[in-house]
C-alpha cells in the first residue's frame, strides 16, 4: 500500500484509519488492515474505513441509487463487520472534509444497509457540529438465558442485534469487567456463531448509563456506537419504557471512556445516535 493516502479520525475516541479509494482500485487484505491498525508498528486504530463509491464496489452496487458512498469497515484484526456506528459519523465527517458532501443530510451505504446521517453545521468558534445517524431498528433475537463471565463473575445479558451482534450485561461496577483485553466468555455455546461485542453497563442517573466494551475483532475500545445503541435499548426495556408500547420517544445518555453519545428510540423502533466525529491527521503510507 506504499504511496496510499490516509487520514486518521475518531468518534468519542473510537479511532479509525480512513483510506480514500473512490474508484475501488485498492485490494485491502486482512493483513494490510491489521498492519495499519497496529498501534506500535502501524498508524494505530480500532478499525479501517475504506471510502469507496457504492457503484465501484460489488458488495454495495445495489445501494448505489440510494447512497453514493459505501463505508467498507474492517475491525483492527482485519475481520469484516456489518456495521460501525462511530465509523459512520467519522465517514460522514471525512466526506465533508474532502468536499464530497456538505453539512445537512446524507445517505451512507454500509453492509448493514443504507444509513441516513444528519451533519450539523460547525459552531461559530469552529467547533465541529455533531452528527446524528439513523441506526435503524434493534432486533432482540434471544435466547433469554445468555450469560457473560469475566474473572469468575457472571451476569445475565441481553442479546441485541444492531446489524452486528451485542451482549449487554448490567453490572455493579465497571471495574468488574476486568482488563477486557480478551473476549469475555458468553453462554450458551453457539448463541453467537459469528462472535459478539460485549458491553458492561452501570446506571449513572435518570436515563443515563456508563459502559465499557470489548469489541469483536478490536478488543477493548474507548467507544462503540452500535454498542451504545444496544445498551440504550437494554436500559429502555429494563425501565419498562419501550416506545413501541408507550407511543413516546425516549432518549438515553450513554457515557463511554472516550466521550458521550445520546441515543433516542422512537415509537416506530428507529434508533438515532448523536455524537462528535473529527479528523485529526492525514498523510501518505511509506
Ligand atoms: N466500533 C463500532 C463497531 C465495530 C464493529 C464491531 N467490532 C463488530 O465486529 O461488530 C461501532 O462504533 O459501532
Amino acid at each position: 500500500m506504499s504511496g496510499t493516502a490516509f487520514l486518521k479520525g475518531h468518534g468519542t475516541q473510537n479511532d479509525f484509519v480512513i483510506v480514500p479509494d473512490p474508484d475501488g482500485r485498492l485490494e485491502l487484505s486482512a493483513a494490510a488492515v491489521a498492519e495499519l491498525c497496529d498501534r506500535r508498528a502501524g498508524i494505530g486504530a480500532d478499525g479501517v474505513l475504506r471510502v469507496v463509491r457504492s457503484a465501484a464496489e460489488p458488495d454495495a452496487a445495489a445501494m448505489a441509487g440510494q447512497a453514493e458512498w459505501f463505508m467498507d469497515y474492517r475491525n483492527a484484526d482485519g475481520s469484516i463487520a456489518e456495521m460501525c456506528g462511530n465509523g459512520v459519523r467519522v465517514f460522514a465527517r471525512y466526506l465533508v472534509h474532502a468536499g464530497y458532501a456538505k453539512p445537512g443530510e446524507l445517505a451512507v451505504a454500509t453492509r448493514g444497509g443504507v444509513k441516513k446521517v444528519r451533519i450539523a453545521e460547525d459552531a461559530a468558534d469552529g467547533a465541529p457540529g455533531e452528527i446524528t445517524v439513523d441506526m435503524g431498528r434493534a432486533v432482540l433475537p434471544g435466547p433469554d438465558d445468555i450469560t457473560v463471565t469475566v474473572d469468575g463473575r457472571s451476569w445475565p445479558a441481553l442479546n441485541v442485534n444492531m446489524g452486528n451482534p451485542h451482549a449487554v450485561a448490567f453490572v455493579e461496577d465497571l471495574a468488574h469487567a476486568g482488563n477486557l483485553y480478551d473476549a469475555p466468555a458468553t453462554a450458551p455455546a453457539g448463541a453467537y456463531p459469528q462472535g459478539v461485542n460485549v458491553e458492561f453497563v452501570v446506571d449513572r442517573g435518570e436515563r443515563h448509563v456508563a459502559m465499557r466494551v470489548h469489541e469483536r475483532g478490536s478488543g477493548e475500545t474507548r467507544s462503540c456506537g452500535t454498542g451504545a445503541c444496544a445498551v440504550a435499548v437494554a436500559a429502555i426495556r429494563r425501565a419498562g419504557l419501550n416506545p413501541a408500547e408507550t407511543g413516546r420517544a425516549v432518549s438515553w445518555t450513554v457515557d463511554l471512556p472516550g466521550g458521550r453519545l445520546v441515543i433516542e428510540e422512537f415509537p416506530d423502533g428507529r434508533i438515532e445516535m448523536t455524537g462528535p466525529a473529527v479528523i485529526v491527521a492525514e498523510g501518505v503510507l511509506r
